[in-house]
């Protein structure tokens, strides 16, 4: 059985206790550890040259697994990881050690330190040691590091133990570490607070970015769009040029930002630039940058987004807006990876991945000399196309629950469903503008939704015509009015369980006038009884 025990200590108890280490047996395996740690100048106040030595005994001479080293940022109230090792990419981009469920923030909380050991599996099965076979016990511990009683970060480890008793050793060891490098941490804060918390912030929106845009989040799973996933796992990871096509609001920028944030620049900047909405004359300073000097109002120097990306990715969007002119400075950049800022006489090396899109047909403007046939070559090396929503068969239906989701939630409605007329409309409308115009339409329809349901009239007249909208009424005012009419009805007697009484009630009708308008439309209330209204319910999930 696993068991876990957690203990909280006073940090002073821990430092007077360090005396012990100095007699018998552990003297001798604590004096290099000790030697190494004397080399941190508690008076230099460098953090920076105190941490690798601090984690370099973590790591050698206490053989700590997982090893950090949080800051606390007391204006923001966050806590965050400045340095580490042995810590998942994933954790140290996030800032945060998932497994230690909380226990740094309480040391910062309390200024306590804590120790979580948990005591399960073999000696064997964790790799812990060969010849034993006491079961494994692992720990992590946490200890504050204090300054004028101010808790300013901590010191956290986590390895295996076989004997306790090295446990507490390590244990104190860092606490005194912790008291060491106290005043280090306290200046460091001070000098670079804002560099600290722009840091931190610049991690946390990295890590949502790339939750963001991990192409799971890109919804839809027809067959066209299975393909271009296949293609994007298959070049994300390579630094391959990539050109993706598809009609305006299919989703090519969701495509780009999934080959940055799940490939080989994830860590690096992500920079967009889109070509239609850049002017002639300031495209060139905007892509490549400027001197300062070099013309009438650049009165600093300016690095363009290809120095801004230098690292990561570059995004070109709408990439056959660009003139001929910039086409050739671009050509350059693919061939050679540098450039000159405007009114500079240095080549600038970057090393950039180029992610271009466009909703033209490069192939037909470089056979009107509208395109540079050199620069399509280089850009078309891998190209992904997109395919329009009206190719996507169900995806429409999956994409609008997915925007009822969010919208709901961004508007704090309830919404539910989408009633069957109104799904008919989705799904047999031509969509010209593509996955951006169904999300437009069904934000609209969430916020006149009135009752958690969004229904055929909450939908825009653009897509209210009688083919769309494939329901027996016309598109005259008389007609429209009957189908909300239908729909009320119909809603009504659901939740009345198909009690016409209690429909009618609801709806402010008589009980006559009610039934009247049943029969017109063919309405039966024992389709809205017991297990009837099961199967309605059913037919219209
Ligand atoms: N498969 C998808 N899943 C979720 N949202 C999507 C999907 N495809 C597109 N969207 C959303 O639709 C909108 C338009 O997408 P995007 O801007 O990527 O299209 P685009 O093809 O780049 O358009 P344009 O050519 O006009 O620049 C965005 O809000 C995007 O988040």
């Amino acid at each position: 059985m696993d068991e876990t025990t957690v203990l909280t200590f006073d940090i002073d108890d821990f430092v007077e206790e360090f005396s012990h280490c100095f007699t018998g047996e552990c003297r001798v395996s604590v004096l290099p550890i000790l030697y190494k740690i004397s080399q941190i100048n508690t008076n230099s106040a460098d953090l920076a040259r105190a941490l690798p030595i601090i984690l370099g005994v973590m790591r050698q001479h206490l053989k700590i697994q997982r090893g950090m080293v949080t800051l606390y940022d007391r204006h923001s109230g966050s806590i965050f990881i400045h340095d580490s090792f042995g810590l998942a990419e994933a954790e140290k981009t996030a800032g945060a050690y998932a497994p230690d469920g909380g226990v740094t923030a309480r040391v910062v909380e309390t200024g306590k330190a804590v120790v979580v050991q948990h005591q399960g599996g073999d000696a064997d099965a964790e790799g812990a040691s060969r010849r034993s076979s006491s079961r494994v016990k692992s720990a992590f511990f946490c200890v504050p590091i204090v300054h004028a009683k101010r808790v300013l970060g901590t010191i956290g480890a986590e390895r295996v133990y076989m004997n306790p008793r090295l446990l507490r050793q390590d244990v104190e060891l860092l606490a005194m570490v912790a008291s060491m490098i106290a005043p280090a941490v306290e200046l460091y804060l001070m000098e670079n607070v804002d560099k600290v918390r722009q840091e931190h912030e610049a991690r946390r929106i990295r890590a949502a970015l790339k939750e963001r845009f991990r192409p799971s989040n890109i919804i839809g799973n027809s067959k066209p769009m299975q393909d271009v996933y296949n293609l994007i796992e298959k070049v994300a990871a390579t630094k391959a040029t990539v050109l993706i096509l598809g009609e305006s609001g299919v989703g090519k920028e969701l495509v780009a930002n999934a080959l940055h944030y799940n490939g080989a620049t994830a860590e690096g900047p992500f920079v967009t630039s889109n070509c239609a909405a850049l002017p002639e004359n300031l495209a060139e300073s905007e892509l490549f940058g400027h001197e300062k000097g070099s013309f009438t109002g650049a009165l600093a120097l300016h690095k363009g987004c290809f120095e801004q990306a230098d690292g990561g990715a570059i995004f070109l969007d709408e990439v056959g807006e660009l003139s001929l002119s910039i086409q050739a400075k671009l050509l350059r950049v693919l061939q050679q990876r540098k450039f000159e800022r405007v009114g500079g006489t240095r080549p600038v090396k970057v090393d950039v991945r180029i992610i271009a899109a466009t909703n033209r047909n490069l192939a037909e403007m470089v056979e009107r000399g509208t395109f540079r046939e050199d620069l399509y070559y280089r850009l078309n090396v891998f190209p992904i196309t997109v395919p329009p929503l009206r190719e996507r068969g169900a995806d429409v239906i999956t994409l609008a629950d997915h925007f009822v989701t969010c919208f709901s939630k961004e508007n704090a409605k309830t919404i539910k469903r989408i009633s069957t007329p109104a799904l008919n409309m989705l799904m047999s409308y031509h969509w010209p503008g593509n996955v951006r115009e169904l999300e437009n339409v069904i934000e609209r329809s969430v916020i006149l939704s009135e009752d958690d349901v969004i229904h055929a009239y909450d939908l825009p007249p653009s897509l209210q015509t009688p083919n769309e909208s494939g329901t027996a009424f016309g598109v005259s005012l008389e007609s429209k009015l009957r189908a909300v009419e239908y729909e009320m009805i119909v809603e009504a007697l659901k939740t009345s369980n198909g009690h016409i009484g209690d429909a009618a009630k609801e709806l402010g009708l008589t009980r006559r006038m009610l039934g009247v308008r049943m029969e017109r439309y063919g309405i039966s209330y024992k389709s809205f009884r017991g297990a009837d209204v099961r199967k309605w319910n059913a037919d219209e999930a």
